[in-house]
Formats: C-alpha cells, sequence, structure tokens
C-alpha cells in the first residue's frame, strides 16, 4: 500500500461494518469530518527552489523531547476493536518511529502495559476521584503528559451508532483504564460543567505537563494560557462531537497567533498526506495527531500496519520538504501558502 487513503480503502475489509462505522464516522451530518480534509485541499503551495540540502531532518522538539517526524498518535478509543494486541502494537509502532503516542482514557489496554514515549488522554469525570486515581495511575505508568479533552462537554450525536445500535464493546473488552481504586471498570460520563477553574485542580492532582485538546476559539487559547497549560491541541475530535466547526487547519492560524510560540500548538484532524503537515508547519503548528488512519493501519496489520502509516508519512514528507526547497521543518513558513 502505497497511501494512507488506500490503507483506509483496505482496512474496510478487515473491519465489521459496525466497527468500521465506530470508526470512520462522525457527528449529525459529517460536515466537519469532510471539512477537515477538504479544507487541506484548498490550500495551495508555493514551493521554493535551488534552496535545499541532501539530507532533511525531519525532527522536532516538543514539551522537552525530540521527536523523529512532526506526527504524533492522536488518542483513540479502542485499539482492540481494531487487532487483537490494541494499544500495544500501536505503541511499538510509534516507538518505532521515534514518536509519541497518546493513550485514550478508553483504550482497551491498562495504561501500565502500554510501552514507549506516551501521554495520557482523559476527560474528567463527574467523579473526580475516579478522575484523581486515573490521573495518577498513568502518571505512576510513565506518561509524560496529562492531555485533558476539552470538547466532551456532551457525547457527540453519531448517527452511523445509532443506526447500528453499537452502544457497547463486546465481551471481553473493556476500557482498561476506567476501573477505579477497587477495580471496576466505570462508565465513561461527560462532565457540562468543567471549568477553566478546574484547571488548578488537575495541576494539584498530578505535576505532569498539561496539553488541552479541542481548542478551537483563538479567546480560549488566550485564556489557557492564563492558565499556563503547557499545550495546546487545535481538533474538532475529527468531527465527532459538535458537527459543522470548522476545518481546523482553517481555525489554526488565529489560534497560533494567539499563542505567539509561547507553548507548542498541535493540530488534529484530516491529516492524511504530508503536505497536510507541511501546510500546518507552515502555520505554526509544532506537530499534527493523526486519528483514524492508525486504526486503518492496526486493522490491516497490527503493529506493522502502524508503523507503514508512519513510515509513508516519514517518506512523504521527507520528499515534500525537498521539493519546496527545505532542509528542516523550521524553513516552513507561511509564505510558502496561498490560500
Ligand atoms: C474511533 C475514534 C476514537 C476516538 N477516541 C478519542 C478519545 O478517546 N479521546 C479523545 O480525546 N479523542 C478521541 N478521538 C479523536 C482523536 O483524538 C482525533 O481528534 C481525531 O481522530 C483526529 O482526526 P483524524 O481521525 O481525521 O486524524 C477519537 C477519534 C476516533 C476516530
Ligand atoms: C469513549 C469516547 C468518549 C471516545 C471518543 O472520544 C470518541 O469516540 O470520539
Amino acid at each position: 500500500m502505497i497511501s494512507l487513503r488506500e490503507l483506509e480503502n483496505e482496512a474496510r475489509a478487515h473491519l465489521a461494518p459496525e466497527v468500521h462505522d465506530l470508526f470512520a464516522g462522525g457527528a449529525d451530518d459529517e460536515i466537519t469530518l469532510r471539512a477537515n480534509e477538504s479544507a487541506f485541499a484548498r490550500i495551495g503551495l508555493v514551493p521554493r527552489v535551488l534552496s535545499g540540502s541532501a539530507e532533511r531532518d525531519l525532527s522536532t522538539s516538543l514539551l522537552g523531547r525530540t521527536i523523529a517526524l512532526p506526527v504524533v498518535i492522536a488518542p483513540t478509543a479502542f485499539h482492540r476493536l481494531a487487532h487483537p494486541d490494541g494499544e500495544i502494537s500501536t505503541a511499538r509502532a510509534a516507538q518505532a518511529a521515534g514518536t509519541i503516542m497518546i493513550v485514550s482514557m478508553a483504550a482497551t489496554t491498562p495504561v501500565e502495559e502500554i510501552p514507549g514515549d506516551t501521554w495520557f488522554q482523559f476527560n474528567v469525570q463527574p467523579d473526580r476521584e475516579l478522575t484523581r486515581y486515573q490521573v495518577q495511575r498513568a502518571e505512576k505508568a510513565g506518561c509524560r503528559a496529562l492531555v485533558l479533552s476539552v470538547d466532551v462537554a456532551a457525547f457527540g450525536h453519531r448517527e452511523r451508532d445509532l443506526r447500528n445500535g453499537f452502544d457497547h464493546l463486546p465481551d471481553g473488552l473493556v476500557c482498561e483504564n476506567m476501573r477505579d481504586a477497587a477495580g471496576v471498570v466505570r462508565r465513561i460520563e461527560f462532565a457540562p460543567d468543567l471549568a477553566w477553574s478546574d484547571l488548578a485542580w488537575i495541576r494539584e492532582i498530578s505535576a505532569l505537563p498539561l496539553v488541552l485538546k479541542g481548542i478551537t476559539h483563538p479567546a480560549d487559547a488566550r485564556r489557557a494560557l492564563d492558565h499556563g497549560v503547557d499545550g495546546l491541541i487545535v481538533s474538532n475530535h475529527g468531527g465527532r462531537q459538535l458537527d459543522s466547526v470548522a476545518a481546523t487547519i482553517d481555525l489554526l492560524p488565529d489560534i497560533t497567533s494567539a499563542v505567539g510560540g509561547r507553548v507548542p500548538v498541535l493540530l488534529d484532524g484530516g491529516v492524511r498526506r504530508s503536505t497536510d503537515i507541511v501546510k500546518a508547519r507552515a502555520l505554526g503548528a509544532t506537530a499534527v495527531g493523526i486519528g483514524r488512519p492508525v486504526l486503518w493501519g492496526l486493522a490491516i496489520d497490527g503493529q506493522r500496519g502502524v508503523e507503514r502509516v508512519l513510515s509513508l508519512l516519514r517518506e512523504e514528507l521527507d520528499r515534500a520538504l525537498a521539493l519546496c526547497g527545505a532542509s528542516s521543518l523550521d524553513d516552513l513558513s507561511e509564505d510558502l501558502l496561498r490560500w
């Protein structure tokens, strides 16, 4: 398979239709789901010539670590629905590629068993003691940052899942990181009353860097900086939460200018080609996250499938930099783009 698009098509044959829908789908009319990808296509590149070098440096630094390419694994639920080895395979592939996996609170593998360089994503639960326990587990397990999803005040209306009647995991699979201190697997709930003032409490329960995922408004980006967060992820949850949210690449420039380089800004949603990464970097993102392509790779061939996804992006990015006359990611700037 020679592109993420081919992997996406092939994955269909490896998944039960309702699981494919669960992974592929978005909320309501899936306007945002489509917009994320199509918005990248509307931005043109205007490459420079005769300014490249024999070798390109694809590495970037992120919260004090160097990652080999500016692509991290976005947190996605239920990897064992895609492949029996689930999150372990994903993590090993991320490790092999020299990047970070953001482990989902809804992972089907205990965070303690997931190897490599990981961050832990969570939604604050109405039972704050459960959240405290989860966060402390992740910290003990060696996760290097916390990723608080802030776009989950309610559960998105995913019509494919409603139509398919997909409302619980098959026997044998549970959200392992939803166990409470007594070992009981708790249901994921939402906390519509979560507020900026709660960030102080998260700081109290953990010393890890805190990244907010699901920032779309530049005023919220500024507010997040006022609250001392360590990073932001511009995300509309892959179109699975509020439908009609603007495409993330269209939201990015206002956020990066509000942040002014004070903390790293990541973007996810619709990244399928290295030229999407070039555009995001040119608009000030430090790195991008990929969600669904990882699940497609996993469904097709476990760890090797995810490795393929990451190596395709790496090869493409190396070529795109050469063709942009760039020798490193820092050579990519907004003057390479035409809207
Ligand atoms: C099947 C699936 C499960 C997801 N689960 C989570 C999750 O548990 N927590 C979270 O913050 N985001 C979750 N997301 C959103 C992703 O982190 C990411 O924002 C989105 O997938 C990026 O878009 P992309 O799939 O187009 O790359 C999920 C997305 C998908 C497709
Ligand atoms: C368990 C869900 C809340 C996971 C999620 O965020 C998603 O499916 O998009």
